[in-house]
């Protein structure tokens, strides 16, 4: 594909100074088919990227401009990595021939009432959701302009256990619990992850069905249930940068067996390019993903529990945010769906 100026897919990444811009700004370095445009920020607009982001070192010298529609026009690609809130109002005045790929929360959910209860403000919209591996969403994002990019913890607990519902073994009743390394919350400065709070010590945070995320998972699995799934999901923060690994649990149906839940999985992943059910008996770890658009899932059957259990992990800032949005990117634009992605982690 030839870009507005017949050159590359010219692509603005908003947010640049950031942990998800600065994903974004890796995997689209290495992109054969992007070229880098405007970077903007807020307040450390004016300041050079490699000031902030020293690892991304070809782009060391460009200057953060401030996130205005003007910085953001005359580009093929827009890349939204603000705080949530933010891309509404600004998605507004991009044109609509441009792709907006959001990596924020703003235009994920369908429900308002669910948006303004959990995020307390006006609800800005629905935009075709970035996870191709949800059953019917690689058709609506090929061709769109407008991205919607999961969550990190909605991709990894959507994906260990859609198959599930996909093939009718479970009751509409989960339990997820997850671990996130602390990327997961963004650059700015936050009480309970300073260095002292996290290290060494792992702890629960937004327990008792109040995390923003509860209401994403819900969707999720709901619309491949066909009907409403209760959903108990508890975060916790572990001493890591980087990964998250979920913790997925379910009551299977009468007559559910071993097999019928390892095939359900199997056919439900069978040919995807980035989710990779493991052999039986190895479970995922978070390092394994490390850098890679992968998501590690495995599962099995509790017999004594009659509970299906399902892990899985992936790089929160990767498959979780940066690599997610640049796979729906491809999707949308008519590029092979893992254009400069890889599934390589790194081990140890
Ligand atoms: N971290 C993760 O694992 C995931 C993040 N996301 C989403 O991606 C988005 C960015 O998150 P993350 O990178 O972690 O957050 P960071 O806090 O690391 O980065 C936020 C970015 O937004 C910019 N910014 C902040 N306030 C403003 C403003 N008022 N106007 C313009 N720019 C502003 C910051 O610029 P400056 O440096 O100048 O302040 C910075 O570039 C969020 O919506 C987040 O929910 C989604 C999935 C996972
Ligand atoms: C460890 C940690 O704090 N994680 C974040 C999740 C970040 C994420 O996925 O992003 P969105 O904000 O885009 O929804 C949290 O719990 O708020």
């Amino acid at each position: 594909m030839e870009g507005i100026d017949g050159m590359g897919i010219r692509a603005a990444v908003a947010g640049a100074s950031g942990y998800a811009g600065g994903e974004l700004l890796r995997i689209l370095a290495g992109h054969p088919e992007f070229e880098i445009g405007a970077l903007t920020a807020g307040a450390n607009a004016g300041t050079e990227l490699g000031a902030l982001q020293p690892h991304l070192r070809p782009l060391a010298d460009r200057v953060l401009a401030e996130t205005t529609p003007e910085a953001l026009s005359g580009h093929d690609v827009v890349f939204l990595a603000l705080p949530h809130g933010r891309s509404g109002p600004l998605a507004e005045q991009l044109g609509d021939d441009v792709l907006v790929v959001d990596c924020g929360a703003d235009f994920r959910l369908h429900d308002a009432a669910d948006w303004e209860g959990f995020y307390g403000s006006p609800h800005a919209g629905t935009w075709p959701y970035g996870l191709p591996e949800l059953p019917g969403r690689r058709e609506e994002l090929r061709g769109t302009r407008r991205i919607a990019v999961p969550g990190c913890y909605p991709t990894v607990a959507t994906l260990a256990l859609f198959p599930a519902f996909a093939a009718g073994l479970v009751e509409p009743d989960v339990v997820v619990v997850a671990a996130s390394g602390t990327s997961g919350a963004g650059k700015s400065p936050k009480t309970h992850l300073l260095g002292s709070e996290v290290m060494g010590s792992a702890s629960a945070y937004g327990v008792g069905g109040v995390h923003r995320h509860t209401p994403e998972i819900t969707q999720n699995l709901g619309a491949v249930a066909g009907e409403p799934v209760t959903v108990s999901f508890t975060p916790t923060l572990v001493p890591m940068s980087r990964g998250i690994l979920a913790t997925c649990t379910a009551k299977v149906g009468p007559g559910v067996d071993a097999a019928a839940v390892r095939r359900a999985y199997e056919s439900a992943f069978d040919g995807e390019p980035f989710v990779w059910l493991l052999p039986e008996g190895r479970w995922p770890a978070t390092a394994m993903t490390l850098g890679s658009n992968a998501a590690l899932v495995q599962v099995v059957l509790d017999e004594r529990a009659g509970r299906l259990v399902a892990v899985a992990a992936i790089d929160n800032l990767t498959k979780g945010t940066a690599g997610g949005a640049v796979q729906s990117a491809n999707l949308a634009l008519g590029l092979p769906e893992d254009l400069g992605l890889t599934t390589i982690g790194v081990s140890p």
